[in-house]
């Protein structure tokens, strides 16, 4: 067999990435293509592609360091090599700096690059050479230089984040994101309780801790996540605790007509349907009938019953529905996902803050499809996975002013003391990593329809 070099793979799966694909699955789909390939190797070109992602503005204010034009001006390919390269010499203790700049530099001639080999392997030999004494930002003096250069978020995002939490809490939020995610599994309570399935994976020689707050999350310290057992079984579903809450914040009670707006791959839903123990009906819709697939595929593998999914795009109404038929609605909805930014690196790169009010403007007009769908006193949660002020107050301020059928709820009173750290002065749920035991940012808010 011949041995695919991991820094070949994290090139590929990076170029895919600049035109377009989702690094996680371009990454997967890379390596389920080898194998047999040695776990280290895997694990080298893993940290590859999400490291240069992670740390892509620190590198290049490096490189930009020690070079004579723009980078903007430098060949595609050319700088991927160079990010590769430099991230190995400036993040990889264990790589030493002439192995670094020796395999970019062949790395480049197996890609037929020729020409350029000079160019790499004078610029990181001057990365190596002047790397004690760049001229980073200070912190304090230029803190928008500083998230920008050492914590690698683009401008307009550092400028947002400055805004919003000042320097020193912009600055964890930044160096969290980081880091790599922690992983999460739910156990599947319809089928095995949290302490066994905690049990079971310690026996396979995972390490494994419950998680702080939900009450059926395991956390994988180590272990194997791809081989984990008991997955075929339905025994757990891979998903972050701050996720799992959001079901919680649902209250679903068995018997309930249940409305999951934007339902797929499904980890809310198939979750709704373990805490009601199957007895509720759930219809979970979702824009895409293949994720709709997926999802029922899930349902299926934890044993969930009672699931009716179906596609269907909410920025219409959905004739199809009952109006004020359901007793609990969920809208998960399709954000600008900053808050997992640590398992989509990409998205730093990608979001714009026009972007930002476009999700907020087709946000507002989900919920108000969702919204008629409630029966009176029922409860709707509006939940994302990033904390944007756009996308979370400003939407809930737009909905409120043209509801006064709804009221706000403080979901402080319907939930345990000891998740009251994870709630804002309204009473809605604002998870941030650096804060509350590495869990993704979340945001939830909950209304209640006038009766
Ligand atoms: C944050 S994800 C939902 C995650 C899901 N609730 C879970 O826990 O697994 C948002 C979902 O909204 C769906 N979506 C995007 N636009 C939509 C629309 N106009 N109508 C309905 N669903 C939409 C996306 O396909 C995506 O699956």
């Amino acid at each position: 067999m011949v041995r695919k070099d991991p820094r070949d793979i994290a090139f590929d799966v990076l170029e895919r990435v600049q035109h377009g694909a989702f690094a996680d699955l371009a990454l997967d789909g890379a390596l389920e293509k080898l194998p047999d390939m040695d776990p280290r190797d895997r694990a080298l070109a893993t940290e590859l592609v999400y490291g240069v992602l992670r740390y892509q503005g620190r590198l290049d204010f490096v490189l930009q360091q020690v070079c004579q034009k723009p980078l903007a001006k430098v060949e595609a390919a050319i700088l991927i090599l160079l990010r590769l390269g430099c991230y190995q010499l400036l993040l990889l203790e264990r790589i030493p700096h002439h192995a670094a700049v020796f395999e970019t530099v062949e790395m480049a001639r197996r890609l037929k690059l020729h020409r350029a080999t000079g160019f790499i392997n004078g610029m990181l030999r001057s990365v190596v050479r002047q790397a004690g004494m760049l001229p980073w930002p200070d912190r304090q003096a230029q803190p928008l230089a500083y998230l920008e250069c050492v914590l690698g978020l683009p401008r307009w995002l550092a400028a947002c984040w400055l805004d919003s939490y000042g320097v020193e809490e912009a600055c964890a939020l930044a160096e969290a994101m980081l880091q790599p995610a922690p992983c999460c599994v739910r156990a599947n309570t319809l089928k095995i309780t949290r302490d066994d399935l905690l049990k079971a994976l310690a026996e396979d020689s995972c390490e494994v801790r419950p998680t702080c707050f939900a009450p059926e999350g395991v956390r994988i310290l180590h272990g194997n996540i791809r081989h984990l057992p008991g997955h075929r079984e339905g025994l757990f579903q891979l998903q972050d605790e701050a996720s799992m809450l959001i079901s919680h914040l649902l209250d679903p009670r068995p018997g309930q007509r249940i409305l999951d707006a934007c339902a797929a791959p499904g980890g809310k839903t198939t979750h709704i349907a373990a805490l009601t123990g199957n007895r509720a009906t759930i219809v979970a819709l979702d824009l895409h009938a293949r994720r709709i697939e997926l999802l029922m595929r899930g349902a299926r593998r934890l044993g969930c019953l009672g699931i009716e999914g179906r596609s269907w795009d909410l920025t219409r109404p959905a004739p199809f529905l009952e109006p004020e038929s359901f007793d609990r609605v969920l809208v998960d909805a399709p954000c600008s996902g900053l808050g997992v930014l640590r398992r989509n690196p990409e998205i730093r790169w990608r979001r714009t803050a026009s972007d930002i009010r476009e999700l907020a403007g087709q946000q507002a007009v989900i919920l108000e499809n969702t919204a008629s769908l409630l029966r009176p006193g029922g409860r709707l949660i509006y939940s994302l996975c990033t904390f944007t002020p756009e996308e979370t107050e400003g939407v809930v301020r737009t909905f409120l002013a043209k509801h006064p059928d709804f009221v706000r709820c403080d979901l402080r009173a319907t939930t345990p003391a000891e998740w009251h750290e994870l709630f804002d002065d309204a009473g809605s749920l604002r998870t941030m990593p650096h804060r509350h035991d590495g869990m993704d940012a979340f945001y939830a808010t909950a209304f209640e329809k006038r009766a």
